[in-house]
């Protein structure tokens, strides 16, 4: 059933793309499709392979001389012996310097002279090339260069001393197929004979639950069933302030929900992040099967429902993993959210949904309460209102919706789909939470705002800043 709908869902993204790219050559648009996708999961593998080598252990003990680079769209290796093109071992066609499944090669592109030979045929799965030199500039838990001491709470030992540990030596060794099958196909677990735990709680701990399960955004996708199996199988845990709820490099035991208190989080030492009542932390490692990519610290006393494992393994990862691969590639290339760090991206990858218009549709109208953000997937947009008329056209990677947010106003004009529009929205709620630094660029960027020297000069127009245009 699941497998089903996780295929229906995979057409209907593909569909999506081909009716707003209108390729010229649908068997290669298609091809280059998959390619990226698998190079994304891929991707997700091998960073895990990355922050487990830094932290001294190999977790393909049999590939040797793996060199991991991270790189805008993906991690390209100098050399990728597990995963090849999906066209076998022999592929002709592996050996090109194509990363970009709409550039040169995808439908419609020149052949450039630096394309591959074989010509016609082309994927991403480059396994000899290196990708552009994009370098990410999130906080990376494995680079041991932003370990700067102790900048835990005035301590140097004792729980917070901790945060350095070495990933438990045996985690994950000799696990490469259990890895790859179980970090990319969550699917996989679906069909033994699992019981999710009841832990049999009072009437109002459920109440209390589902209040904070209200505003956590991984709930919120969740069916009335699977929501009911999570409550059950959440356990409450408390820890005293400056208790390490989790440490750094550790395996993953529990995926976490705040009920009350503050959990700072800290990677190679120094603060990275902090979050309250109805956030959830400790994610990361369950849905990658890699090691805990952050340590969690109680900043005061903290009451949180923590749920196993496997649990989460079946009920939310899914949904969420695939939500999250399906947006991450599109947030990526968004120029006002470049200040997120990777974390904070799939956060509000989790908390996007996606909605279709067709021309003449009115996706926000002038003088309404607004309700939502918007980034435009693909499609063109455009922008009027009763003062100025036509005041522009947007299209993918562009963003509106942000003042009548940001100002507690009512929309300042109207956006309407010039032809089929695909958006990912975000509610109110996650607009502050998530967006994090980004708000401070919407701020600066408002076109009813009035304007400074420094802002007149600095931009044309707020929404014109998608990277990739
Ligand atoms: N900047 C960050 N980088 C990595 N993890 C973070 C960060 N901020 C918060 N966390 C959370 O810290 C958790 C540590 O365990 P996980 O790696 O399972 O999941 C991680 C995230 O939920
Ligand atoms: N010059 C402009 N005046 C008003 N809205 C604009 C302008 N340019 C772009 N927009 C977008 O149109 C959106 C309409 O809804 P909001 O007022 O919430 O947010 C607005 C902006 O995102």
């Amino acid at each position: 059933m699941a497998q089903q709908q996780f295929i229906t869902d995979e057409l209907n993204q593909l569909q999506k793309d081909i009716i707003s790219k209108n390729p010229s050559d649908i068997l290669q648009f298609c091809a280059n499709y998959f390619n990226t996708k698998l190079q994304s999961q891929r991707s997700q593998l091998w960073s895990q392979q990355h922050k487990a080598k830094a932290a001294g252990i190999n977790l393909f003990p049999d590939v040797e001389n793996v060199n991991i680079n991270s790189f805008g769209s993906g991690v390209v290796l100098d050399r990728q012996p597990s995963f090849k093109s999906p066209f076998g071992d022999n592929d002709p066609h592996s050996n090109h310097n194509d990363d970009d499944p709409h550039g040169p090669g995808a439908a419609g592109a020149p052949e450039s002279s630096t394309s591959n030979k074989a010509g016609l045929f082309k994927n991403n799965f480059d396994v000899s090339h290196q990708a552009p030199q994009k370098h990410d500039h999130d906080v990376d838990p494995s680079d041991s260069t932003t370990t700067s001491g102790s900048s835990f709470p005035g301590k140097s030992t004792g729980p917070f001393a901790k945060g350095l540990s070495k990933i438990p030596i045996a985690f994950n060794a000799n696990r490469r197929t259990s890895v790859s099958a179980e970090a990319l196909n969550p699917d996989k677990f679906k069909s033994d004979s699992w019981k999710p735990p009841t832990n049999n709680l009072t009437s109002s701990q459920r109440a209390d639950l589902s209040k904070t399960l209200a505003s956590n955004f991984l709930f919120q996708q969740l069916d009335g069933t699977s929501k009911k199996t999570v409550i059950e199988a959440l356990s409450p845990k408390t820890f005293s302030k400056d208790t390490e709820i989790i440490t750094q490099g550790d395996e993953g035991d529990y995926f976490y929900i705040i009920e009350k208190g503050t959990v700072d989080f800290y990677v190679n030492g120094s603060k990275v992040n902090s979050s309250n009542e109805g956030s959830s932390f400790g994610e990361l490692a369950l849905m990658y099967n890699s090691p805990r990519a952050a340590t969690a610290v109680a900043a005061t006393d903290v009451t949180c429902w923590a749920l196993d494992r496997l649990t989460f393994r079946r009920i939310l990862l899914e949904g969420t993993f695939n939500r999250r691969l399906m947006y991450e590639d599109f947030l990526k290339d968004v120029e006002v959210l470049k200040s997120l760090s990777s974390h904070e991206r799939s956060k509000l990858a989790d908390a996007l949904s996606t909605e279709i218009y067709e021309k003449g549709d009115k996706i926000v109208t002038e003088g309404e309460q607004g309700e939502n953000f918007y980034f435009i997937e693909s499609g063109s947009c455009q922008v009027y209102n009763n003062q100025s008329g036509v005041i522009k056209q947007l299209t993918k990677g562009d963003y509106f919706g942000e003042i009548a947010l940001l100002n507690d106003k009512p929309r300042q004009a109207t956006v309407e789909a010039l032809d089929h529009v695909i958006v990912a929205t975000l509610g109110k709620a996650g607009f502050q939470r998530l967006l994090g630094p980004a708000v401070e660029v919407l701020k600066s960027n408002d076109p009813t705002a009035p304007r400074t020297h420094e802002n007149a000069s600095a931009s044309q127009h707020p929404t014109s800043v998608a990277a990739s245009k």
